[in-house]
Parts: structure tokens; C-alpha cells; sequence
């Protein structure tokens, strides 16, 4: 990239400018800030693993101008995978967002990760774009993760154009893939290399553009440029429902955070309405504060340049957002927030809804709708060398996991050790090493341990009491509730049956809430949370004066005790696993699975390989990748992909209980 200074009178402000060194011509500074929001295509690359997502930008930033040579992921040197991990694993494992301009347009693009540990990435960038990529291994057809992000965009419903990449491959397959995309896609693709009816067609996602070409020998890499600016929406081209509530309001979603060592949080923000300026206030619907935004950036991978303002359609990076985490909703102003909910109000349109005081009274904000956060699957503890250490540790582990909301530490309140909550072996693996590269901490992991539920398998009702002699006082409670499994609902869900005349205090519905949540954080066989259950609570005794800490543990043993009685169930997380495989490994990779509990749902043919598709205990399979390399001699691959918790049987619960407990 590179930089030239030159200064632009916008207010009083002066600016450093990027621009491209041998980019198109006729481009004015002007134009490098402020683009008109038609011109502007906010799209996303997305892929299965090593499809080719990083060598295609790559060339895409090479044929616009915005580099003098082509980065190459096996020498380790693209633009926008440059975390050190990245570039020694030739893995993207973060999205980076580029800015570049092509045939007057600019293109905000994000190279998505395609690992199955860092879906959460690929579903917080999927959440700000208006169109996206989808490129595919010409020699492999829709691999697994193509379809968990296929899917994933589909819920955004989000605009698409498919590109076959690795054409150039002896395996390669134009017809098998098409056919392939589909079966397995359902969708009309249209295959093109020259295209103005596609357009409509796109945008309607009444069918698919398909190109196709090879990123590595350059080919077809310019058309796919002409493709995204020709037949992928601007930004106003998208429905956004709550933009009439706002009018000319800005309204931004914060859709990532990167701690930068000398900026301090760095937060991704995309402004759907208005202009936001640098060096002004905005309010956080979403914590229900007012932020000081100091500076505003326009992203180019890990190199920033200033800008003075951002206006609607763009993705900007803003500084000095001290609260602001991923998913949060910022406007203009509590005042602004209050309006537009008044105006959903008036047309009789309830928005997604923040609920919050404002001057002692509660009303209802407007907040776009944030970003899913998948649930941990993997823990284990972290210590730091030294206890010296430990605070240094302990603010590591704040910015990554406000970097990473799939990241979740939590204090042991029994052992009081730190534990670390993630997404898969590799995820954890890279935060150690991220502690130690960016923070300078030789932090020790404890062992992987997979993170089980708690749940029941019938309905029960119990009556709990507890008294305690406290300062020459009887505080004394009796709580009596029931619990209903509820296959599917997530986390415990807590109703209040009708009382008949007995209206509960506040304060003691509030400490029974707290006693069940409590409860539920830490399940009655071997503490692990407890989800699927229905909490009724049927009645609350407390004598006068007793403490409401006495009446939440009077809540806790009560909610154990029917959960036990309700035939306490542990349940382990499930993964669906494809596994391509040569014919003369099947037998054993099968015997293998076999052996980890597997169940093998379709054996089938692609090409020279078998494919595998079944499910497998997430508990079975720490440490695959090495055995499935041993097995086959490095020939197979395989991909997981989280699929729910199932019911253990009795017998590997008691196995499970045992290994934990000794009991
Ligand atoms: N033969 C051939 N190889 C390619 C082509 N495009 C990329 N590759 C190679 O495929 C491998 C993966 O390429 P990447 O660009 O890192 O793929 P990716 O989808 O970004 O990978 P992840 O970020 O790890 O998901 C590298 O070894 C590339 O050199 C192509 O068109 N033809």
C-alpha cells in the first residue's frame, strides 16, 4: 500500500490519504473519502479450508492497483493474512477487511476464515455485508464448510456470486462441480464469464452468477472483480427496515474488536444511516452509554488511514470506544435512540428491543439485531508462570475475549482457577500462543476437557428448607418449585405459578431468580451447566428478618434436589464429520470411527475418494487429525462441524462420572 499525504480541506480538518500507487486513474482525493453509497459493494469471501479465499484477494488487490506484487499464502507474505499465525500456517484464522477501488467503485471486501473453529468470525462478518463471494475448489465440488457458510449466509440472506477456483488442477472438474453446487447449494447457478438481466437476478437471489477461473495462474481473476461491482448490491440497494425510524440519524453495528498495542480497542463498525464524525460523542444502545469516538479509520488489512468522516454504506474502524463490544448498536444520541422508537411505536412497528431508563423512566430503544455467539464446546485452565503474573494475564484474557466473543473465562468459584471456553483445539491452541506473542505471558494450559450439560428426563417437585442461626436470629426459608425437561430450549427458563393472594416482594423474587440461576450455572452431577429445563416456582416461605443469601441457598439445594430426583442426565456435544478417504483406508478409518463411538450416516463416491459422512462424541475426537494421518498415511482429510448435545447412555455417564469424581 501506499501513502501519499496530501491534505483535504473537509471542515478544518486535514487528512492522510491512500492511495493506490498504479490504481486507476481520475480518481480524486475527494473521492477516496466520500463515496457516493451506489458506488460502494460491501461484500465478504467465503470458502471451505484452502479453497483458494486469500490467494483470490490477493490477486484481486494486485489487479486493482493497491499492491506492486502478488502475496502468496505457501511464502507466507498476502496482504491480509498477517497475523504470524496465519502466515505460518497459510491459515486465515481472522476476518481482514480491504478497501480498494475498481471501475470507480470501491470495494470493502473481508477474507473470511474457512476452519470450522472460527465460524463465529465468518458469522460476525457475514452480519455487515451486502453480497458475497463464494469460491470453490473446482477439484472438490461443496465441501463441508462451504455449506455450514452457505447456510450461514442464507440466514443474512445475503446476495451471492460463486467462483470455481483451482480450474488449472488436473482434477479439476467444471461439470462435476456445477452439478455439484446444484444438488448440494439448491440453487440455479448461471454459468458466465461475459453477463445486465443478471443482475436482477442476483439481487432477487432468484439465481446464483457462477465464474470461474484459477487465482494462482491469474486467471479469470478480473472478471470476478467486474461480477461483484456489475451484479452485487450498494448498500441502498439492500432493505434495512428500521433505517425509516432514524431519518438522516447515523446508525452503526459494532461487528468486531482487535486490540491494537498503541491505539488501544480498535472497533469495526458499519454505518447502515447518516455520517459519523471523528472527535464526537455517539451512544451505545446496546451498554446504554455515551462514547467518545476520537478518531475515525478506513481499514487496509493491518495498515489504517484516517479519515475525517464516515458516511452510510461504508465500514469504518473507530478509536477510543472504551465499552463498545461486538454486536452493540451506536447512534447519534440517547435523544435520537428515543425518537425512532417512538415513530416504530407510532406506525405500530415494534423494533428489536433494548429496554432502558432513561430519567426514571423505562422505554423501549431500537437495536439492530446483533451477532449469535456459538457455545463453547472445549475448556481448560490457565495459569500464569508466575503469581506475579497473574493480573498481567488476567487483562490479556479481557482484550482477547473482547476480540473473541467465542471466547469465554470464567473464575472457578470452587478451585479458584481461571478457565478458558472455546470453539475447538485449534482455537485454544491459538490463544495460548496469542497471550504469549502479544502480551509476552508463558501462560500454562491445563488439559483440554470437553464442556458437558446437565439436564433431567422427567418432570419432579420438591420442597427445599434451610434455617441458619445467624446473630442469636432463626433465618429460616422454604422454597417449593418443579422441573420439566425441554428438549431443545437452551438455557434454564424460569416460570412463577399463580399465587392466590400471596403476592412475592421483589427483593425475594429476585433472590429466588439468582438462587435458580445459580443452581443451573453448576449442575447437581459434576457441575456443569444445566439447559433444557423448565424451573416452576410453586411457593416462597421466608420468616421475618431472614437474610435473602439464606433463601438464595435455601433456592439452590431445592432446584439440585429436583433435578436429581427429575433423573439428573448428562449431555455431551455432538459433531457431523465428513471424512474423504481412498478406497483402500476405508475399512480402517470406519473400524476406527467405530471404535470412537461413531455413527456412519452415508458412504459415497467423489471422484477417486470415498466420502464419510456420519456424527461422532466431540469427546472422541481430541487429537484425529494425527490418528486419521497415521491411519491412511496423510491421504485423507476430515471436517467437524458442531452439531447439539445428545443424551449420554447410563453406562458412559457412570464411566464419565467415575473419571471425574473416583465415586
Ligand atoms: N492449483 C491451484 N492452487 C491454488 C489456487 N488458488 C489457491 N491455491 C493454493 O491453495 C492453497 C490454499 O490457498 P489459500 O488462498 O490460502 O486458501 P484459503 O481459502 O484462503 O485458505 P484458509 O484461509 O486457510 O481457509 C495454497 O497452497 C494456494 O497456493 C489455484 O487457482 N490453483
Amino acid at each position: 500500500v501506499c501513502c501519499s499525504k496530501s491534505q483535504i480541506t473537509m471542515g478544518r480538518l486535514e487528512q492522510i490519504v491512500c492511495k493506490p500507487r498504479n490504481g486507476p486513474s481520475g480518481f480524486s482525493d475527494h473521492h477516496m473519502i466520500v463515496m457516493e453509497c451506489i458506488r460502494i459493494r460491501n461484500i465478504g469471501i467465503m470458502a471451505h479450508i484452502d479453497a483458494g479465499k486469500t490467494t483470490t484477494t490477493e490477486r484481486m488487490l494486485y489487479y486493482a492497483g493497491y499492491t506492486r506484487s502478488m502475496g502468496d499464502v505457501d511464502d507466507g507474505d498476502t496482504v491480509t493474512d498477517f497475523m504470524a499465525q496465519e502466515r505460518e500456517r497459510g491459515i486465515t484464522i481472522q476476518s481482514a477487511a480491504v478497501t480498494f477501488h475498481w471501475h470507480d467503485h470501491r470495494i470493502n471486501l473481508i477474507d473470511t476464515p474457512g476452519h470450522v473453529d472460527f465460524t463465529m468470525e465468518v458469522e460476525r462478518s457475514l452480519r455487515v455485508l451486502d453480497g458475497a463471494v463464494a469460491i470453490f475448489d473446482a477439484s472438490a465440488g461443496v465441501e463441508a464448510q462451504t455449506l455450514t457458510v452457505w447456510r450461514q449466509a442464507d440466514n443474512y440472506d445475503i446476495p451471492r456470486i460463486c467462483f470455481l477456483n483451482k480450474m488449472d488442477k488436473p482434477t479439476a472438474s467444471f461439470e462435476l462441480s456445477v452439478d455439484n453446487i446444484k444438488e448440494k447449494l439448491n440453487i440455479k447457478p448461471i454459468v458466465l464469464q461475459v453477463r445486465n438481466s443478471i443482475r436482477k437476478v442476483t439481487l432477487a437471489r432468484a439465481g446464483v452468477p457462477l465464474l470461474c477461473g484459477s487465482a494462482l495462474k491469474n486467471r479469470g481473476v478480473q472478471p470476478l472483480l467486474n461480477a461483484v461491482v456489475d451484479f452485487l448490491p450498494a448498500p441502498i440497494e439492500r432493505r434495512h427496515n428500521f433505517l425509516q425510524w432514524y431519518g438522516n440519524d447515523p446508525v452503526a453495528l459494532a461487528f468486531k474488536v482487535c486490540n491494537d498495542q498503541q491505539r488501544g480497542p480498535l472497533v469495526f463498525l458499519r454505518l447502515y444511516g447518516g455520517a459519523l464524525s471523528a472527535h464526537s460523542s455517539i451512544f451505545n444502545i446496546s451498554r446504554n452509554c455515551t462514547e467518545r469516538l476520537s478518531r475515525l479509520l478506513l481499514g487496509f488489512a493491518d495498515q489504517h488511514v484516517e479519515i475525517p468522516q464516515v458516511t452510510a454504506g461504508n465500514i469504518a474502524i473507530a478509536v477510543g470506544l472504551k465499552k463498545t463490544v461486538t454486536g452493540d448498536t451506536l447512534v447519534a444520541s440517547k435523544k435520537s435512540a428515543i425518537a425512532a422508537s417512538q415513530r416504530a411505536r407510532e406506525a405500530n412497528t415494534p423494533p428489536n428491543e433494548g429496554s432502558h431508563e432513561a430519567g426514571g423512566i423505562e422505554v423501549i430503544l431500537p437495536v439492530l439485531a446483533g451477532v449469535d455467539v456459538p457455545e463453547p464446546v472445549f475448556f481448560c485452565t490457565v495459569e500464569p508462570p508466575s503469581a506475579a503474573k497473574q493480573q498481567n494475564l488476567d487483562h490479556a484474557l479481557a482484550c482477547l475475549q473482547r476480540e473473541d466473543p467465542s471466547l469465554k473465562v470464567h473464575l472457578d468459584p470452587e478451585s479458584g482457577q481461571t478457565v478458558l471456553s472455546g470453539m475447538g483445539e485449534l482455537h485454544i491452541e491459538i490463544i495460548q500462543d496469542r497471550i504469549h506473542r502479544e502480551y509476552g505471558i508463558e501462560a500454562y494450559l491445563g488439559p483440554l476437557q470437553v464442556a458437558y450439560k446437565e439436564t433431567t428426563t422427567r418432570p419432579a417437585c420438591v420442597t427445599g428448607s434451610l434455617e441458619r442461626h445467624q446473630a442469636e436470629m432463626l433465618h429460616s426459608a422454604s422454597v417449593e418449585l418443579s422441573v420439566q425437561p425441554q428438549p431443545g430450549a437452551g438455557p434454564i427458563c424460569i416460570t412463577w405459578a399463580p399465587s392466590e393472594g400471596h403476592v412475592l416482594r421483589p427483593e425475594v423474587m429476585e433472590s429466588v431468580r439468582s438462587g435458580i440461576e445459580c443452581g443451573a450455572s453448576q449442575g447437581p452431577i459434576l457441575g456443569y451447566p444445566v439447559q433444557d429445563v423448565r424451573v416452576c416456582v410453586q411457593s416462597v416461605t421466608v420468616n421475618p428478618g431472614t437474610s435473602l443469601a439464606i433463601l438464595s441457598a435455601c433456592t439452590v439445594q431445592c432446584l439440585h434436589k429436583a433435578l436429581l430426583q427429575a433423573g439428573g442426565q448428562i449431555l455431551e456435544p455432538l459433531m457431523m464429520l465428513e471424512i474423504l478417504v481412498p478406497e483402500e483406508h476405508l475399512s480402517c478409518v470406519l473400524a476406527d470411527l467405530a471404535q470412537r463411538r461413531g455413527s456412519v450416516f452415508s458412504i459415497h463416491a467423489r471422484r477417486d475418494r470415498q466420502v464419510i459422512v456420519g456424527s461422532v462424541p466431540l469427546a472422541d475426537m481430541m487429537g484425529y487429525s494425527t490418528t486419521l494421518r497415521t491411519l491412511t498415511s496423510g491421504t485423507a482429510s476430515f471436517s467437524l462441524e458442531p452439531s447439539g448435545y445428545k443424551s449420554m447412555s447410563p453406562v458412559e455417564q457412570q464411566k464419565l462420572i467415575q473419571e471425574r469424581t473416583g465415586r
